[in-house]
């Protein structure tokens, strides 16, 4: 297959560098300032930006959510992995969540090599069936009803003892709406009672505490995580007088964390073990048990995969003890380019005609950057989830050390400016045609769910913003600036919106060699055949376009009219 692409038959082609900005979870909400931190900073170099772009006829507010970026319905939120599959691939394609629900109705998920080899023969064998994941309906990295098939599909597989351990979420959904889901599992649990399956909750914890880390960004989350699932284990660092770590119940152990540590919220709640009238933890990993990951994304499911699947020539970021002999999978394959991990229950999307693709094919020399936390989605998710590079002699990807996670909300500025310092830095290079940068703040900090955070967050982007736009400005560039889904824009002052949102997001053009050969298509105005409107997947045809091509065919319409 060619990459290469027909020039435009009116010769157009943007001269200077083309600067993608993405503001992460940065979408567009009420205007009011005590609901919307957004409005609350005030952000002028932004709001400038868009005026200028609105006048120009250069803006737009366009789609980050629901079928836009191949999501089931109108009600799911957008997130980071759809959006920047979204804008790197410029093509809806059907998204994890929606390749799993498929695989169940067709009940083709129970036909599969994978699930005979791991959940089958745990069954036959008489052995325990572990579970873990993230246990919300969140959607973004999983979702409850696909738990709750998992386990039917076991029980209907003579699996007949099956021990779950549970991530609390908090990020996805409300900060403490952990006890309603615990609640939903326990009574699925003891529905399959009756089918004389012995099922219980064995260990759990927050997602941001335990197992959920993503690019390497904090090993340890992953380790207390292996601990407390794999040998039922609590560290002693999280043992105090008041917090023994192991407990009787699951609500127990959560309403026993809350009380001592109001501020921690679900997300980082402590990690904790079941155990039994013996003292003894009840669902410890054993030779010849199997588990299933029930995360279909893949960025929060990769270092976890890579903890049961690799020896220890390979696996260097703890010391996992003694390794049970457990046969694993993922729900989804998590990395399709290093193939991570190598046996899971559902073949995930296959992101072809990556513009990275067509950017390489066509001569573009291309630079990514992002701190840690959003460094994948920069490279990863943009290239339809592959790692590596495209091109390695047209493209640099730099990554920017994230503080930890922990100091999210006491920093919002997070690395900004050293993310800023790079871009300029390669920008200056004159070395780059194509540069793209994800800031993390907006969202990261939203999910703080801190309102005061919110707006410092909001603050420093507009700084940041300006310096980029002063230095694209000095290269006659053209800087868009978007985002890839909601979050910051819709806070309260209690700390109790802390999840992303449906809201449309920004897209605005600042061309500093404009004159005025082009404008973006007039509100109200859909892109031929695509009557829902414009979304993030219609950014690569209008990228392509401003670099002088014509857009392949299969991408959503350029939103570029030529004048
Ligand atoms: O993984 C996370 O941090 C959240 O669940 C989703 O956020 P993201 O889609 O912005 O990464
Ligand atoms: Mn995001
Ligand atoms: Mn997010």
């Amino acid at each position: 297959m060619s990459f290469v692409l027909p020039k435009l038959k009116n010769g157009y082609k943007h001269q200077g560098p083309v600067v993608w900005c993405v503001l992460d979870g940065y979408g567009l909400g009420k205007d009011d300032p005590n609901v919307n931190p957004i409005i609350a900073a005030h952000p002028e170099k932004i709001n400038a930006i868009v005026e200028a772009a609105k006048q120009k006829q250069l803006y737009k507010t366009i789609r980050a959510h629901g079928p836009a970026v191949g999501l089931p319905s109108e009600s799911d939120m957008g997130n980071s992995e759809v959006g920047h599959n979204a804008m790197g691939c410029g093509q809806i394609y059907h998204q994890g969540t929606m390749l799993v629900d498929e695989s169940f109705s067709s009940g083709r998920m129970f036909e599969t090599e994978n699930w005979k080899k791991v959940v089958g023969e745990c069954g036959k064998n008489n052995k325990t069936l572990h579970m873990f994941g993230l246990l919300s309906d969140g959607n973004i990295h999983s979702h409850m009803n696909q738990i709750f098939q998992l386990i039917d599909g076991a029980v209907k597989s003579a699996v007949k003892k099956i021990r779950v351990h549970v991530l609390l979420d908090g990020r996805d959904v409300p900060p403490e709406s952990g006890l309603v889901y615990i609640n939903q599992l326990e009574e699925k649990l003891k529905s399959v009672a009756a089918s004389g399956v012995d099922g219980k909750i064995a260990s759990g914890g927050g997602r941001m505490y335990c197992v959920m880390d993503r690019y390497n960004s904090d090993w340890s989350i992953v380790r207390r995580g292996w601990n407390m699932m794999v040998h039922g284990q609590v560290e002693a660092a999280d043992i105090t007088a008041d917090y023994p770590g192991y407990f009787k119940t699951a609500t127990e152990a959560i309403e026993k964390c809350r009380q001592l540590h109001p501020d921690k919220k679900d997300q980082y709640n402590l990690p904790f073990v079941i155990v039994g009238e013996d003292g003894k933890p009840i669902g410890k990993m054993e030779d010849g048990d199997a588990c299933v990951n029930w995360n279909f994304r893949g960025d929060r499911a990769l270092q976890i995969s890579r903890a049961f699947e690799e020896t220890n020539a390979t696996f260097t970021y703890f010391d996992r003890g003694t390794i049970p002999k457990v046969a694993y999978a993922g729900l989804l394959e998590y990395d399709t380019e290093i193939h991570v991990p190598s046996t899971y229950l559902v073949p995930p999307p296959e992101i072809h005609n990556t513009l990275s693709e067509y950017t390489c094919a066509n001569g573009i020399t291309a630079y990514a950057v992002a701190e840690t936390h959003k460094y994948g989605h920069v490279t990863f998710f943009w290239n339809g989830n592959k790692s590596g590079y495209i091109d390695e002699k047209l493209e640099l990807y730099e990554c920017i050390e994230s503080l930890p996670n922990s100091e999210t909300e006491s920093h919002p500025e997070m690395k900004a400016v050293e993310v800023t310092d790079k871009l300029v830095a390669a920008l200056q290079s004159k070395k780059f045609q194509f540069l793209r940068v994800n800031y993390a703040n907006p969202d990261m900090v939203g999910h703080t769910g801190n309102f005061d955070s919110c707006v410092r967050a909001v603050k420093c982007m507009d700084e940041q913003v300006a310096r980029l736009a002063a230095e694209v400005e000095k290269l006659k560039g053209l800087l868009i600036i978007t985002a890839d889904h909601g979050n910051v824009e819709d806070k309260d002052h209690k700390g109790n919106k802390t999840s992303h949102t449906t809201a449309n997001v920004l897209f605005a053009i600042t061309d500093y060699s404009y004159n005025g050969e082009y404008t973006l298509i007039q509100d109200g105005v859909k892109p031929d055949g695509e009557p829902e409107g414009p979304g993030l997947t219609n950014i690569a045809a209008t990228v392509l376009n401003l670099f002088g091509f014509e857009a392949p065919e299969l991408y959503r319409k350029s939103l570029i009219q030529f004048k």
